[in-house]
């Protein structure tokens, strides 16, 4: 681990209403304390139809859970039936948002060129983006994961200028691990998370690389979280199974006790 803040972020994926999410962001911020913000970032990726209770709720309580989206449209505004917007998660207050999860590849067929362009359209709005990256499991086979995952840094960030790119958040989050219970080695995790600092600092310099924080996602639960926190190059995690429990999100907030 280093000196940047690690980012503990909880993707919700399809799951809690908006009801459900206010219960659990309640519990989340009763269990939390100031030293907790103080060591660790935390944030929850809700489903859209519950941005704007979350935020009623962080705002009222004036509450330091960072909140943010799972996607965002690449357009500002026009004929794109069933898409958010940029401004309209920028006017929910949202800190994050989620580019190219693994599920919006698979089953929303987006390649380099969206993930790009969302990617574009969130710094413009003022989001910072969540880069999701990573190999599945025929590519981590035949031992390409680097040479893969380097390659969809390399698309999402084609354009981005430097004083916008060394704000983002790339989470290496390997498909055969999601949700599968099979969590990458640290070692694992590691080896891509490093390749991916080095190609920052190649595509950028090494200044920026080092700002950058790189998570590490895929079935990442209280007992397995420390020893991948302690990876050089993992400064936080992207959770999902795991963020839908409450006691158990806080237990990975606080790694270090574990
Ligand atoms: O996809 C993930 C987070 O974005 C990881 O999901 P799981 O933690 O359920 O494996």
């Amino acid at each position: 681990m280093s000196s940047r803040t690690p980012l503990m972020a909880g993707n919700w994926k399809m799951n809690l209403n908006h009801l459900e999410a206010i219960a659990h962001v309640q519990k989340l911020a009763f269990a939390l304390a100031d030293k907790d913000y103080e060591a660790v970032e935390v944030a929850v990726l809700p489903p859209f139809t519950d941005i704007r209770s979350v935020q009623t709720l962080v705002d009222g309580d004036k509450l330091k859970i960072k909140y943010g989206a799972q996607d965002i449209s690449a357009h500002d505004s026009g004929a794109f039936t069933g898409e958010v917007s940029g401004p309209m998660l920028a006017k929910l207050k949202c800190a994050y948002v989620a580019i190219g999860h693994s599920e919006r590849r698979q089953y929303h067929g987006e390649d380099e060129a969206v993930c790009n362009a969302k990617v574009k359209a969130a710094f413009k709005h003022g989001i910072t983006p969540i880069l999701c990256v990573g190999e599945g499991l025929d590519v981590r086979k035949a031992g390409n994961q680097v040479t893969h995952t380097l390659a969809q840094v390399d698309g999402a960030l084609q354009d981005v200028p430097a004083e916008q790119a060394e704000t983002i958040v790339i989470a290496y989050e390997p498909v055969w691990a999601i949700g599968t219970g099979e969590v990458a080695t640290p070692e694992d995790a590691q080896e891509v998370c490093g390749a991916i600092r080095r190609r920052l600092a190649e595509l950028y310099s090494q200044e920026l690389a080092d700002k950058v924080r790189i998570q590490y996602g895929g079935s990442v639960k209280s007992g397995n979280v420390a020893a991948i926190m302690a990876q050089p190059d993992v400064d936080g995690a992207l959770i999902g199974g795991a963020a839908l429990d409450a006691d158990e999100f806080v237990k990975i907030v606080r790694f270090r006790d574990q």
